[in-house]
């Protein structure tokens, strides 16, 4: 199997925002991060490919599967999810959670399960209820990553986590995908989570996906350049002119070799291709 996940032409509407002819692929074995600020339409599209929300049109494979075959049923099976609103009954335990998911997925492995709550140190006896979001968030990924699946598809699964937990995390998924095929699609808002670990960016704004990009040839294509020079049209991505001077997006290759170009990371690289002309 190539791809883990492939989008074509996905659109969803609503009223006052839609989802537009989305297309993308993930590649098995790999990491693809979902970048969009608040509303651009990462839990839609995650939705679309759990087929827990209908689309109005395109098509959704997952793990080699279209999500609208009764054969995605069982695929359900090879994939993690963790839902940004991760909710789990009120009153219930993690050893409960433990009893119920054993008869939920045929692979359950509760001595993996257990290992995960010691990790996360989760409490074994306090109801759900009383959990903060970081516990809670713990306890879905200690479930999503129990019934060993293949794929694993993370909705804003770090927000809420403290620092050195976030890491802790980022680590946990950078190591689930050491091994032969196994694929993760992760949404986020904080880029500099999802550039530590990601082989693929892809960019949502306003329900437009502006690139899905390998994160290395992102990083080779573009830089900086500072100050007021001469640049040939066609090398400019986006100015920012701020209190310390003129900064240029540019694509390396087509800048004169006599002109510096410093480094871009992920995030200057969006904030530019996104505000475009700024002035600060
Ligand atoms: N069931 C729905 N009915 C109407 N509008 C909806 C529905 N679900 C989502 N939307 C709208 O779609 C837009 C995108 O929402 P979505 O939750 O996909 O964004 P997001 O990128 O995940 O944002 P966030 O980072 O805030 O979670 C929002 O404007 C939201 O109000």
């Amino acid at each position: 199997m190539e791809n883990a996940l492939e989008l074509r032409g996905v659109s969803r509407a609503f009223k006052g925002f839609a989802l537009q002819d989305v297309t993308l692929d993930l590649p098995a074995g790999t990491i693809l991060g979902l970048i969009g600020e608040n509303g651009a339409g990462k839990s839609t599209t995650i939705r679309l490919i759990m087929n827990a929300l209908a689309r109005d049109s395109g098509e959704i494979h997952v793990l080699g599967v279209d999500n609208r075959s009764r054969e995605f049923l069982s695929v359900k099976d090879d994939i993690g999810v963790v839902l940004d609103e991760a909710h789990f009954p009120e009153l219930i335990t993690v050893r409960q959670v433990n009893a119920i998911m054993k008869d939920t997925y045929r692979r359950w492995d509760e001595a993996l399960y257990f290992q995960y709550i010691q990790r996360f140190e989760l409490p074994e006896k306090k109801p759900f209820k009383d959990f903060s979001r970081g516990m809670t968030m713990k306890l879905a990924i200690a479930v999503a990553l129990s019934h060993h699946p293949r794929f694993l598809i993370l909705d804003e699964a770090t927000s809420g986590l403290d620092p050195i937990v976030r890491d802790e995390i980022l680590d946990l998924f950078a190591e689930f995908t050491r091994e032969e095929d196994h694929s993760i699609l992760i949404s986020s808002h904080i880029i500099s989570d999802l550039e530590k670990i990601c082989d693929y960016i892809a960019f949502l704004h306003q329900g437009k996906l502006l690139f899905c990009e390998e994160k290395d040839r992102l990083l080779e294509t573009y830089g900086i350049v500072q100050g007021e020079l001469e640049l040939p049209e066609e090398a400019v991505a986006g100015h920012q002119r701020g209190k310390y001077g003129t900064k240029t997006l540019v694509r390396r290759d087509l800048v004169p070799s006599a002109i510096p170009v410093e480094k871009a990371g992920i995030e200057e690289i969006i904030l530019f291709l996104v505000k475009g002309e700024q002035i600060q």
